[in-house]
C-alpha cells in the first residue's frame, strides 16, 4: 500500500526492513526484497507520489530536466565555490517516488569494466568487478525500440543488453550533428574510435547514447521496480511525504534498526523498527545527513552542532565528489532542434499527441544522442602526478553533442539561428569536497561543498577538454555544416580565457558520490564495508551513490541500479530468502 502519513501505517505490522529513499537503488532493494512474501517492507520516502500533479514533467522524455526546481526537487543549494569564482549552484536531487532517476537526464551509461574492477579493488570483494557483476546487469534493465520503431542496427550491442524493468533505448530522431559525429568516427577511426555499445563495458570511444526510455515513456526506478511491486503484492508499503529524521540504536550502543520520521520541523514524532535490516537508500546528500543526525559520522562535526557521537566514522560527508558540465556552442547551416523547440505550436501539438498514445516528437529523447570518451595523451604533463582515471581504458574527458544552443547558467539562447552544442566533462575530477550539517533539524538542508575545480588536475584537465572538442570539431567532416562559433566561444584563444570561460560558465552535472563511502573490511577508513554495511555498526546498510568510491567513469544512474541488485542479493543470501 501507499501511505501519506505515519499514523496510516498499523502500529502492530512487523516490517522485517526498513528502507529509507524510495529512489534509484531504494525502489530497487524494496522490489528485490518483496519477492520473498515471507517478508514484510516498509520504505520511507520524504517526497511526493509520480503520478499526481505536474507528474508530465517526469515521464514525457521530451521535458528531462524540466523536473528540476520543481515540486519534484529537494532544491538544494551549493556553498559558494571558489572554483567557480564564488557562484553558489542549485544543486537538484529527486524528491520523488523513483528519486533523482525520475528528474535526471535519462542517460544509461554503465561506464567502462575499469569502473567496477576499482570498486572490486578498493572493497576487496571480487564480487564487485565487471565480470562478476554481469548477471546483476542483465536483470536490471532491457533494450527497447524507439516509439517509431527506427531502426538502431548497427548501432548498439543486443548481446550486451539484459531482461530486466527497466526500458532504455536510442533515440528516435537521428540529427545532422549526431551524423557528424559518427562521420568523424569513420574519417578518423584511430584518433576518434567508434564504440559499438558503451554499455558493453568499452568505455573509450565515441557511440550512440542511450537513454532510460521505453515506450514511449521516462523509465525511472518507481515504474520499472516499485510500482509493479505494490500493484501486486501485500508485503510492501511505501510512506511518502515523511522524512526520516534519526536513526536510534536499539541495543546496545550501535545496533541500528529504528528509525524516527516526521512530516515537518513541528510535526509529530513517529518510530519504526526493522526485525532485520535499516537500509538507507536516501542518496549521496541524504543518506550522510541522516547519519550525521543519527550520531554517526566525525565527531567534532557532531559536537559543533550539538549531536552526541554515537559512532565516530571520520569519512560520514566527507570525500564528495562531482563532475561539471560546460557547454560551447556554434551556429550550424539546417533547420536544427532549436526551432522545433522554440515553435510553441508544435511543441504543443508534440505534448498532445504523447498525451493520447505517447508517441510523437516528445516520446523521445532528442537533446544528447551521441558522446564520446577520451583519453589525456599519456604524455600530458597532467598525468605526471599520477593517472586519477579508474583504469588504463577510462576516460578523463567526456564530450556530448546536442541538435540545439545549450545554454550555461548565466547564459541566453539566440533567438534566431541554428545551433548546436558540445559539453566537456572531466569525467575523472581529484578535487574532493564534503557535506556539514549546520543544525540538529533534520529540516535543515545541510551545506553542500562538492569543491569543484580545486585541483590543478580538474582545471587543467577541462582546458584540454575544451581544446580536444575544438580539435574534433575542426576536421572536414563538419564543413558546410559548422558556419562560425558563438561570439562567446570564439573569444577563447588562450588557457587563461578558456580557464575564465569555465569558472565563470560550468555547472554541476548532478553526478554527487563518496559521502559514506566503500572500503575493505580492514581499512580504518571508509564508511561501509564490501557488503555495504555500515562499519562498527549492526543492522545498518546503505546501498546509493554515497557508497561509489570516486566520481564514476560512466554515469552514475546505471551503476547504481547495478549495485542495487547486487545488494539485494546480498541482503537476500544474509537472511536466507528466496
Ligand atoms: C538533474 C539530474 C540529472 C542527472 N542526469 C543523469 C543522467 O543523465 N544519467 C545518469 O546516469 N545520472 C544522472 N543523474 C544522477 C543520477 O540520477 C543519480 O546519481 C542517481 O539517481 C542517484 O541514485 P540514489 O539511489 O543514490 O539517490 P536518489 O535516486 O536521489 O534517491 C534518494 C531518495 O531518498 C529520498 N530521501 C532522501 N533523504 C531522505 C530522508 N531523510 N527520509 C526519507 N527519504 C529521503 C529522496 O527523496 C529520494 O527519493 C542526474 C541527477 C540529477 C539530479
Amino acid at each position: 500500500s501507499i501511505f501519506t502519513a505515519p499514523e496510516q501505517v498499523s502500529a502492530f505490522k512487523k516490517y522485517d526492513f526498513i528502507i529509507v529513499g524510495a529512489g534509484t537503488a531504494g525502489s530497487v532493494i524494496a522490489a528485490r526484497l518483496s519477492e520473498d512474501p515471507s517478508v514484510n517492507v516498509l520504505v520511507i520516502e520524504a517526497g511526493v507520489a509520480d503520478n499526481g500533479t505536474d507528474s508530465e514533467l517526469i515521464y514525457i522524455p521530451l521535458l528531462a530536466g524540466e523536473g528540476v526546481g520543481t515540486l519534484f526537487d529537494w532544491n538544494y543549494t551549493t556553498t559558494a565555490q571558489s572554483g567557480f569564482n564564488g557562484r553558489a549552484l542549485d544543486f537538484p536531487r529527486g524528491f520523488v517516488m523513483g528519486g533523482s532517476s525520475a528528474i535526471n537526464s535519462m542517460i544509461y551509461s554503465r561506464g567502462p569494466s575499469d569502473e567496477y574492477d576499482r570498486l572490486a579493488n578498493l572493497s576487496g570483494d571480487s564480487g564487485w568487478s565487471w565480470d562478476n557483476l554481469e548477471g546483476y546487469r542483465l536483470m536490471n534493465e532491457k533494450h527497447s525500440s524507439p516509439w517509431n520503431n527506427r531502426s538502431n542496427v548497427g548501432e548498439y550491442d543486443p548481446s550486451v543488453h539484459g531482461y530486466g524493468p527497466l526500458l532504455t533505448g536510442l533515440t528516435p530522431t537521428v540529427f545532422e550533428t549526431d551524423n557528424r559525429v559518427i562521420a568523424n568516427t569513420a574519417a578518423y577511426p584511430e584518433q576518434y574510435p567508434f564504440t559499438l555499445d558503451l554499455n558493453s563495458g568499452n568505455g573509450l570511444g565515441f557511440g550512440w547514447l542511450e537513454t532510460s526510455v521505453g515506450n514511449g515513456s521516462r523509465s525511472t526506478s518507481a515504474s520499472a521496480y516499485l510500482h509493479p511491486a505494490l500493484n501486486s503484492r501485500s508485503n510492501l508499503d511505501v510512506l511518502l511525504h515523511t522524512q526520516a529524521t534519526r536513526l536510534v540504536s536499539t541495543s546496545g550502543k550501535v545496533t541500528f534498526r529504528e528509525v524516527q520520521v516526521a512530516q515537518s520541523a513541528t510535526a509529530t514524532i513517529y518510530s519504526f523498527k526493522a526485525t532485520k535490516e535499516v537500509i538507507l537508500c536516501a542518496g549521496s546528500v541524504g543518506t550522510p545527513q541522516l547519519l550525521m543526525l543519527s550520531g554517526i559520522g566525525p565527531t567534532e562535526q557532531l559536537k559543533s552542532v550539538g549531536i552526541t557521537s554515537v559512532l565516530n566514522l571520520a569519512d560520514v560527508g566527507n570525500n564528495m565528489q562531482d563532475q561539471s558540465i560546460l557547454a560551447l556552442q556554434w551556429e550550424v547551416n539546417g533547420t536544427s532542434l532549436s526551432s522545433f523547440l522554440s515553435d510553441a505550436t508544435a511543441l504543443n501539438e508534440s505534448l498532445e499527441q504523447w498525451a493520447i498514445n505517447k508517441t510523437g516528437p516528445a516520446a523521445g529523447n532528442m537533446m544528447v544522442n551521441t558522446i564520446g570518451f577520451l583519453r589525456l595523451p599519456s604524455n600530458s604533463t597532467l598525468l605526471v602526478a599520477g593517472d586519477p582515471a579508474a583504469g588504463p581504458n577510462s576516460a578523463h574527458i567526456q564530450l556530448s553533442f546536442l541538435e540545439t544552443f545549450y545554454p550555461n547558467p548565466g547564459q541566453v539562447s539566440p533567438t534566431t539561428g541554428s545551433w548546436m552544442s558540445a559539453t566537456v566533462v572531466v569525467q575523472s575530477p581529484t578535487s574532493r569536497g564534503s557535506l556539514n550539517l549546520t543544525s540538529s533539524s533534520a529540516f535543515v538542508h545541510p551545506t553542500i561543498n562538492p569543491a569543484y575545480y580545486t585541483t590543478a588536475f580538474d582545471i587543467g584537465a577541462a582546458i584540454e577538454g575544451v581544446k580536444m572538442l575544438r580539435d574534433f570539431l575542426a576536421t572536414p567532416v563538419w564543413d558546410g555544416y559548422i558556419i562560425a562559433p558563438y561570439s562567446a566561444v570564439a573569444a577563447l584563444q588562450t588557457d587563461a580565457e578558456i580557464e575564465t570561460y569555465i569558472r565563470t560558465f560550468a555547472n554541476t552535472l548532478d553526478h554527487p558520490t563518496s559521502t559514506a563511502k566503500i572500503s575493505k573490511i580492514t581499512d580504518s577508513f571508509g564508511v561501509v564495508g564490501p557488503e555495504l554495511l555500515v562499519k562498527g555498526a549492526t543492522g545498518l546498510r546503505i546501498v546509493d551513490a554515497s557508497i561509489l568510491p570516486a566520481a564514476v567513469a560512466g554515469f552514475p544512474q546505471a551503476e547504481v541500479y547495478i549495485i542495487a541488485e547486487r545488494a539485494a542479493a546480498l541482503i537476500k543470501s544474509t537472511w536466507s530468502l528466496s
